[in-house]
């Protein structure tokens, strides 16, 4: 049997890509397919945490943007994440596998709380931890989110699975000539500015000595090279 190079894994999953080529929301189908993915990665033993952004549905920022107060406004991303939490924890079900959702916003009559010492307990018991409401902070974002669980949960790495395949001198979306690093450190990332994670993230896990590796949730198998230790996408160290 393949061993995984992991044994505890804190999953960033991007919100815009549960959306697939709609132009808002979950797409039902592409979510299956990430569920598939990460469930695969289970069946190697490794155990799950993810953290799920709400990018499909809401940004603060876009809120603030056109006039709304700003931290309610991010009140509004972090709901948006609870209801991605959930669509995610429902196709886990339906591919048979456990899966608990915990909210750092409380909302008990529809998800747990957040709790470290259950959150880490439900991993060892290999279920899927789906973190929703990043932080529970305004002024912060899921990236932030998942260096933070990914710390507090004792995670080996955290993995960003996003809509580019790594970590670019530039924005490959507004940059066709941007190059992609195979391997960056935590601090030229910051002092570049390289806004695939917002920095806050990326100093968070240089103090805690936590590396990122940033790859496409749209490459099928992605998930698994990454897990297996291969190379795939960027791997972000101290
Ligand atoms: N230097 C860079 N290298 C790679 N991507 C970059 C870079 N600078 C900006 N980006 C952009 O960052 C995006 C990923 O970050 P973003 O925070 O927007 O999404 P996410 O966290 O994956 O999703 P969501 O906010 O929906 O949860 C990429 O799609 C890319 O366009
Ligand atoms: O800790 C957090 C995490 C998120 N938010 C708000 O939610 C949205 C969606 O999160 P993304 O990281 O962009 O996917 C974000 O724009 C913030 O408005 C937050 O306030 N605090």
């Amino acid at each position: 049997m393949s061993v995984a190079a992991y044994k505890r894994i804190m999953l960033k999953l991007s919100g815009e890509a549960l959306m697939g080529d709609d132009a808002y929301g979950i797409n039902e189908e592409v979510v299956s397919r990430i569920v598939a993915e990460i469930a695969e990665v289970t069946h190697l033993g490794v155990q799950v945490g993810v953290v799920i952004g709400g990018g499909n549905i809401f940004r603060g920022m876009k809120g603030a943007a056109s006039g709304m107060d700003r931290a309610t406004a991010d009140y509004m991303g972090m709901l948006a994440t609870v209801m991605n939490a959930m669509a995610l924890a429902d196709a886990f079900r339906r591919a048979g596998v456990e899966a608990r959702v915990q909210s750092a916003l409380r909302i008990d009559q529809v998800v747990e709380p957040y709790i470290r010492g259950r959150a880490i307990r439900h991993m060892e018991e290999g279920r899927v931890v789906i973190f929703a409401a990043g932080t529970g902070n305004p002024f912060f974002t899921t990236d932030t989110a998942a260096a933070l669980r990914g710390s507090e949960m004792a995670a080996q790495i955290v993995l960003k699975a996003t809509k580019v395949d790594g970590v670019y001198t530039a924005d490959p979306h507004k940059d066709p000539q941007a190059k992609r690093y195979h391997r960056i450190s935590f601090d030229e990332a910051i002092g570049r500015n390289l806004a695939v994670m917002d920095t806050t993230a990326f100093a968070l896990c240089r103090d805690q000595k936590l590396p990122i590796n940033v790859f496409s949730i749209f490459k099928p198998g992605a998930l698994k090279r990454v897990v297996m230790g291969e190379d795939e996408g960027t791997l972000v160290h101290s």
